[in-house]
């Protein structure tokens, strides 16, 4: 049976994003808490809403316990807009978490930062290896993006929506904020691939650390010129050596050099850690 928008009563509003925004709710029938993301799909192309409703319905395949839980969707036709209900992560969002260390002078414990590392490797290897369809590339990958749940284990959000709506749409045009993790690849008009994932985690591993990008900069120039050099900060002395090796390898220049996800679960620095967290 489909799910109607009154098996459900809206909570809160707990994020606006680029392409919706996210409300905390309650299933009526058994009180069980979720979420769910309202899109407008109002000024889109037909084409462009066949490519959300197939995006969609990757959602509903991909089954794994660091992505997050997609349940159900409800279309409301008389509004445009499409409801994608998702399971309820406690634990909020990875940014959250950065701008609230960065606000206290803190920073995130060591293990904190190899375990999002080691779940969202993970999660991306659900998708980059899926085995009864084609690979699924993030393209969006970034704190905001990355949810844990009540115990701090990783559920990576927004799979692969990305594509969809920051294609040439009005709708996708408000997409707003700046792409500091834009690969070399990307900067240089190439085509995106799985390393190109491999990149922003990089970029957000070192920004978990560090509490600000890799690469920083005033105009989108300055930032690429940035990005094609590839040279950046340590990260924050207090973390290990290991920790910055494993960061420097994904925040690689050359697609090539940079390790896909098997190499990186296969590292003997991540080996050595998964050990240790078990
Ligand atoms: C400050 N952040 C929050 O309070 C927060 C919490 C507690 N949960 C969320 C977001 C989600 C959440 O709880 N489940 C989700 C499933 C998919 C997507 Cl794209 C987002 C979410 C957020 C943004």
């Amino acid at each position: 049976m489909p799910s109607t928008l009154d098996d459900f009563e809206v909570i809160s509003t707990i994020g606006t994003g680029s392409y919706g925004t996210c409300k905390k709710i309650r299933r009526k029938k058994d009180g069980k808490i979720m979420v769910w993301k309202e899109m407008e799909y109002g000024t889109m192309t037909e084409s462009e809403k066949q490519m959300l409703v197939s995006e969609v319905n990757l959602l509903r395949e991909l089954r794994h316990q660091h992505i997050v839980r997609y349940h159900d969707r409800i279309i409301d036709r008389s509004r445009a807009i499409i409801y994608i209900i998702m399971e309820y992560c406690q634990g909020g969002d990875l940014d959250t978490i950065i701008v609230q260390n960065r606000k206290e002078g803190t920073h995130v414990p060591e293990d904190f930062a190899w375990k999002i590392l080691i779940q969202t490797t993970l999660a991306l290897k659900e998708c980059h290896q899926r085995k009864n369809g084609k690979a699924v590339l993030h393209r969006d990958l970034k704190p905001a993006n990355v949810f844990l749940d009540a115990e701090s284990n990783v559920k990576l959000g927004d799979f692969g929506l990305a594509r969809v709506l920051h294609h040439e749409s009005s709708f996708a045009k408000t997409y707003v904020g700046t792409p500091y993790y834009m690969s070399p690849e990307l900067v240089n008009n190439q085509s995106y691939n799985e390393k190109s994932d491999i990149w922003s985690l990089g970029c957000m591993l070192y920004e978990l650390c560090a509490l600000v990008p890799p690469f920083t900069a005033s105009n989108q120039s300055e930032l690429n010129r940035k990005i094609r050099t590839g040279d950046f900060p340590r990260i924050p002395s207090q973390y290990s050596l290991e920790l910055d090796l494993i960061i420097r390898k994904m925040i690689q220049v050359e697609v090539i050099r940079r390790p896909n996800i098997d190499a990186i679960l296969a590292d003997p620095l991540i080996q050595r850690k998964q050990d240790s967290l078990a």
